[in-house]
C-alpha cells in the first residue's frame, strides 16, 4: 500500500509531463541514431536533417523551394541524394529505366484513399493489383478511342478562341488587358469534363472559376504534398476519427474535390437515367467507355471504381494540361526568336493547306517538328508536376551505379524537374530553353524521348498523355497563328509556381491583337 501511494504522490502533473517530455526526446533520439547508423541507405550524402527527419522535405515543400534546393544538394554531392531517412533520390536521367522497373512497387508515399475510400490507378501500390485495373482502363484510354474525342476538344477549342476574339480584341484600338494563366486553365478544364462527362464545367462561357473551383484545387495542395511526404503519420491519422474527416474527400465537402465529386456524382446519374430511358445514344466520352467497360470475366464495372476513375482525370488531366498551356505561352515570349521561327513554320504549313482552320493531331504532328519541339520542350524545363514519384525497391536491391546498390525495400524517386535538367543527357545548356535540342540529330532525339519523364515513367506512366497533347498540339497553336500577344510588363511574364509537388503560372498579363498570315 505504502509503494503504491509513494507512486501516486509521484505522479503528480509537473513529473508527468516531465516523463512524457523525456520519452519523446529518447525516442527521438533512438530514431536519430537508427537512421543515421543502422539504416541501409546512411552512406548515401545528404543533408543531415533529412537523414534523421521526414520534416526536412516538408519543410522545403512547404517553402516552395524543394526543386531548386534539390539541385543545389546534387550539384554538391552529385546524382544520388538522401531526401528522407528512407528515401534516396536520383538525378541521372540514365538511371530511370531501373528506378521504374516494370515490377516496382508504389511506396506508401502514395496515401491510399485520399480521393475518396474507393481507389483509382494513381494510388495502387501493389503493381499487380495495378496491372489488372490498367489492362481494364487501357480500352477507355487507347489512342483509338481518344481518337474520336477529337471532335469534342474541338468543340470547346472553338469556344475558347471565339472567346478570346469577343472579350480581348478590340476592334480598332488597343487591346484589353487580361490575365492569360486562368484562361488556359479555363480551357483545360473545359475540355477534360467534356471528354470525361460529354459537358463543359462552364469555365470559359462565363469567364470565371466556377465555384472557386481551381482556387479550390490549389488551396488543397499544400496538404496533398505533406500527407505524401510525411506518410508514416498520414497511415496513423488515417483510420481516427480525424483522418476520416479531414484526410478522405468526400462529396459532401466544401473543398474544390467534394465540388468536383458532387458534379461528377450528378453527371453520372444523369447518364445512368439517360441509358434507362435509352437516351444516351452514340456517347463518346470517358464515362461512357468505363459504363461499357467489362473485367476479364466479363462484369461491367463498379459505380464506385467508375467514380475514382473519372475523379482522377479531372484531378490529373485539367490543370496540368493548362499549366503547359500557360508554359508554353511563357516561354515564347519571353524567347522572340523562338517565337518567330514558330510563326513561320506554322503560317507556311498552314499557307500550304497542311494544317487546317482546325488543326488535327496528326498533321501537327507531321508538319509542325518545331512547334512539337516547343512544346516537349516546354514540358521539360517547366514539368506540370515537378514532385517525388517513389518507388520501392523490389527483390535483390538495385544496382545506381557501379558496384552500388541500393538494398530491397529503400525507397527510390526521381523528378522530372531535375531529371530533365540532367547535363549527361540533356546537353550542358540543359537550364536553358531551346527546342532546337529535339532536332538536332536522330540518334539525339532517341535520346531526349527516351528519358523524358514529363509523364512519368514505367508501367505506371501518364494514361491521359494522348489527352494531353491533343489539346497542346492545337490550343497554344491556334492561340499564336490568331493572336499577337504581347506582355503588359516584359519584365513580369509570369510565376512559376509549385506547391505539393503540383506547378501551375500566375500572373500573365498581357493583350491580344489579331494577325493575318
Ligand atoms: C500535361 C499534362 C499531364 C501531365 C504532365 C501528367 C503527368 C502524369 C504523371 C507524371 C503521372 C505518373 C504518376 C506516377 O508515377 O505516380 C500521371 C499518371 C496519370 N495521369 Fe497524367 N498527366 C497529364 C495529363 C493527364 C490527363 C489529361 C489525364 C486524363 C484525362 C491523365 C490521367 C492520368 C492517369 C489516369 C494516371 C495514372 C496512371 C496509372 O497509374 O496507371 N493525365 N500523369
Amino acid at each position: 500500500m505504502a509503494g503504491l501511494s509513494d507512486l501516486l504522490s509521484f505522479l503528480t502533473i509537473r513529473n508527468l509531463s516531465f516523463l512524457i517530455l523525456a520519452y519523446f526526446i529518447f525516442s527521438w533520439l533512438e530514431q536519430i541514431i537508427r537512421y543515421r547508423f543502422f539504416s541501409p541507405i546512411r552512406n548515401f550524402p545528404g543533408p543531415f536533417w533529412a537523414s534523421v527527419t521526414r520534416l526536412w522535405i516538408a519543410y522545403h515543400n512547404l517553402k516552395e523551394d524543394e526543386c531548386e534546393t534539390e539541385l543545389a544538394l546534387h550539384k554538391k554531392y552529385g546524382p544520388i541524394l538522401r531526401i528522407t531517412p528512407t528515401m534516396l533520390l536520383i538525378s541521372s536521367a540514365t538511371l530511370l529505366p531501373s528506378v521504374y522497373a516494370r515490377n516496382a512497387n508504389k511506396s506508401k508515399y502514395y496515401v491510399t484513399g485520399s480521393f475518396g475510400k474507393t481507389e483509382s490507378l494513381f494510388n495502387m501500390q501493389d503493381n499487380k493489383v495495378h496491372a489488372h485495373y490498367r489492362k481494364i482502363a487501357a480500352g477507355p484510354y487507347a489512342f483509338s478511342n481518344i481518337k474520336k474525342m477529337e471532335t469534342l476538344v474541338d468543340v470547346r477549342m472553338r469556344h475558347w478562341m471565339a472567346t478570346m476574339e469577343d472579350r480581348f480584341v478590340r476592334k480598332g484600338g488597343q487591346g484589353e488587358v487580361f490575365d492569360f494563366a486562368p484562361w488556359a486553365v479555363f480551357m483545360a478544364y473545359d475540355i477534360i469534363s467534356e471528354i470525361g462527362f460529354g459537358a463543359p464545367i462552364g469555365f470559359v462561357e462565363s469567364g470565371t472559376d466556377v465555384d472557386g473551383l481551381i482556387q479550390g484545387f490549389h488551396d488543397g495542395l499544400p496538404a496533398f504534398g505533406l500527407l505524401g511526404r510525411l506518410w508514416p503519420l498520414t497511415y496513423k491519422l488515417k483510420n481516427t476519427w480525424f483522418g476520416e474527416k479531414f484526410l478522405v474527400a468526400k462529396p459532401e465537402d466544401k473543398s474544390g474535390i467534394g465540388m468536383l465529386m458532387r458534379f461528377r456524382d450528378k453527371l453520372l446519374a444523369q447518364r445512368r437515367r439517360d441509358i434507362e430511358e435509352g437516351k444516351a445514344g452514340d456517347r463518346i466520352d470517358l464515362l461512357q467507355t468505363f459504363i461499357d467497360a467489362r473485367d476479364d470475366d466479363g462484369n461491367p464495372l463498379t459505380d464506385a471504381y467508375i467514380k475514382a476513375e473519372i475523379l482522377l482525370v479531372l484531378l490529373a488531366g485539367a490543370d496540368t494540361t493548362g499549366t503547359a498551356f500557360q508554359g508554353m505561352i511563357h516561354h515564347l515570349l519571353t524567347n522572340p526568336a523562338t517565337h518567330s521561327r514558330l510563326l513561320q513554320e506554322i503560317d507556311s504549313a498552314t499557307r500550304e493547306g497542311k494544317i487546317s482552320e482546325m488543326p488535327a493531331y496528326d498533321d501537327v504532328i507531321e508538319h509542325c517538328p518545331y512547334y512539337v519541339a516547343c512544346v516537349k520542350e516546354t514540358m521539360r524545363l517547366n514539368p506540370s508536376a515537378p514532385n517525388i514519384f517513389p518507388r520501392t525497391v523490389g527483390k535483390g536491391g538495385m544496382e545506381v551505379g557501379e558496384g552500388v546498390w541500393v538494398e530491397e525495400g529503400v525507397e527510390v524517386t526521381c523528378n522530372p524537374w531535375l531529371v530533365h535538367r540532367d547535363p549527361a543527357v540533356f546537353g550542358s545548356d540543359a537550364e536553358v530553353f531551346r527546342p532546337e535540342r529535339w532536332l538536332e540529330d536522330e540518334e539525339q532525339t532517341k535520346m531526349l524521348n527516351k528519358y523524358n519523364m514529363v509523364f512519368g515513367y514505367g508501367s505506371r506512366t501518364c494514361l491521359g498523355k494522348d489527352i494531353a497533347l491533343m489539346e497542346l498540339y492545337k490550343g497554344p497553336l491556334l492561340f499564336l497563328r490568331t493572336f499577337t500577344p504581347r506582355l503588359t510588363d516584359e519584365k513580369k511574364p509570369g510565376i512559376w509556381t509549385v506547391k505539393g509537388g503540383v506547378a501551375f503560372w500566375r500572373d500573365m498579363w498581357m493583350t491580344i491583337e489579331k494577325r493575318c498570315i
